[in-house]
């Protein structure tokens, strides 16, 4: 194996929303010389990171259905192998993991593998966290503690939305929960410091934190099989709601709103992709937390049927009635 052609790996994480689609878009656009290759994992069943990325990507794998940290664990080998077979066509890799990834539990092919270690040697864990709601997120899901003790740097996204002085308090708790990342912070104003991020390498960390000992480590779990990793989602679940008529996007973020306002603890991120007849642009409309946010994204391609395509992910979804008020929501009401 001739290391010069090695291909460095990031592994993108940080929970539901934190910014690592935003991130990894504003990435490629700081080093247009840059080739990269973007492995994409998300749960849901559509693959709408895909649609928000821009698309100067070198190569770009898509994996859904599940989380490479556990479920799709052997499609990332697959994923791996056909990237091998490309090696020209880009020069780095980035993992973006799905929001409840456990990093750990990824990095095997890359520190362990006797080809894939040289090949595509990690170069850092990256997390985002969200400045607001990061201290809820922790006490509410287990995995979110793992990706930031996993990070090689932890970058606080969305800073504006938070006093300077609970920012100041933050990063120290995110230092002292993983005293060996460098913790940074960003907002999609001001950018990120990815030239201070380049220069940050990764370090194997998993023996440094003594309640990780405390969790079941074995060897099998950083093969992603253990019984920790493949239960962490078992509480998830992801709905997709799609709709050929309008909706009346007043309506949709007024409900939207209200709907997540009313259960941040249940719906944990939504993602969709909306059209107006008389537009050409997609609809980008997302929450999380009790945010709502709508922007235009990219064209229809000429071949792309328009509609509208709602991916909730949360938990006992089914108990919020989602569908009943995304039909309210449409111009004409239909049932699907
Ligand atoms: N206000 C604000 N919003 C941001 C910032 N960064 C990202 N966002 C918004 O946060 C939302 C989620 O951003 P994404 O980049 O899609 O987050 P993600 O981590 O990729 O989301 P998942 O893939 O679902 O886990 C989008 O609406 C972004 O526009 C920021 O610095 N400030």
């Amino acid at each position: 194996m001739n290391t010069a052609h090695a291909r460095p790996v990031t592994i993108l994480t940080g929970f539901l929303g934190a910014g690592k689609t935003t991130f990894l878009n504003a990435l490629m656009k700081s080093y247009p010389k840059k080739r990269f290759a973007i492995i994409e994992n998300e749960i849901g069943q559509l693959n709408i990171d895909s649609s928000l990325l821009n698309e100067n990507y070198g190569q770009l794998v898509a994996l859904q259905e599940g989380c490479i940290c556990c479920t799709l664990n052997d499609e990332l080998y697959t994923a791996l192998e056909s990237l091998y077979q490309k090696q020209d066509s880009f020069d780095e890799l980035v993992i973006e993991c799905t929001g409840l990834a456990i990093p750990d539990a990824i990095t095997e092919p890359f520190t362990r593998h006797p080809v894939f270690k040289s090949y595509f040697p990690l170069k850092k864990i990256i997390c985002l966290v969200d400045a607001a709601l990061i201290e809820d997120q922790i006490k509410e899901r287990d995995e979110v503690l793992r990706q930031i003790t996993a990070a090689d740097v932890i970058v606080i996204n969305k800073t504006e939305a938070v006093h300077s002085a609970y920012l100041s308090y933050l990063s120290n708790y995110l230092a002292h929960v993983n005293p060996l990342a460098k913790t940074l912070q960003s907002t999609v104003t001001e950018g990120f410091p990815f030239e201070i991020i380049e220069e940050i390498k990764y370090t194997k960390k998993i023996e440094a934190f003594s309640f990780l000992k405390n969790v079941n480590l074995s060897g099998s779990l950083i093969l992603g099989k253990s019984s920790l990793a493949k239960q962490h989602l078992s509480d998830i679940a992801t709905r997709v709601y799609t709709f050929t008529e309008e909706f009346n996007f007043v309506n949709l973020f007024l409900g939207l709103s209200k709907l997540v306002g009313k259960y941040p603890n249940k719906i944990y991120r939504m993602k969709g992709i909306g059209y107006k007849k008389d537009e050409n642009k997609k609809i980008i409309i997302q929450t999380v937390g009790s945010r709502v946010d709508m922007d235009y994204g990219n064209h229809w391609k000429k071949d792309e049927r328009k509609m509208n395509t709602l991916v909730f992910i949360g938990k006992e979804l089914d108990s919020l009635s989602i569908q009943d008020l995304l039909i309210r929501m449409l111009t004409i009401k239909e049932k699907q």
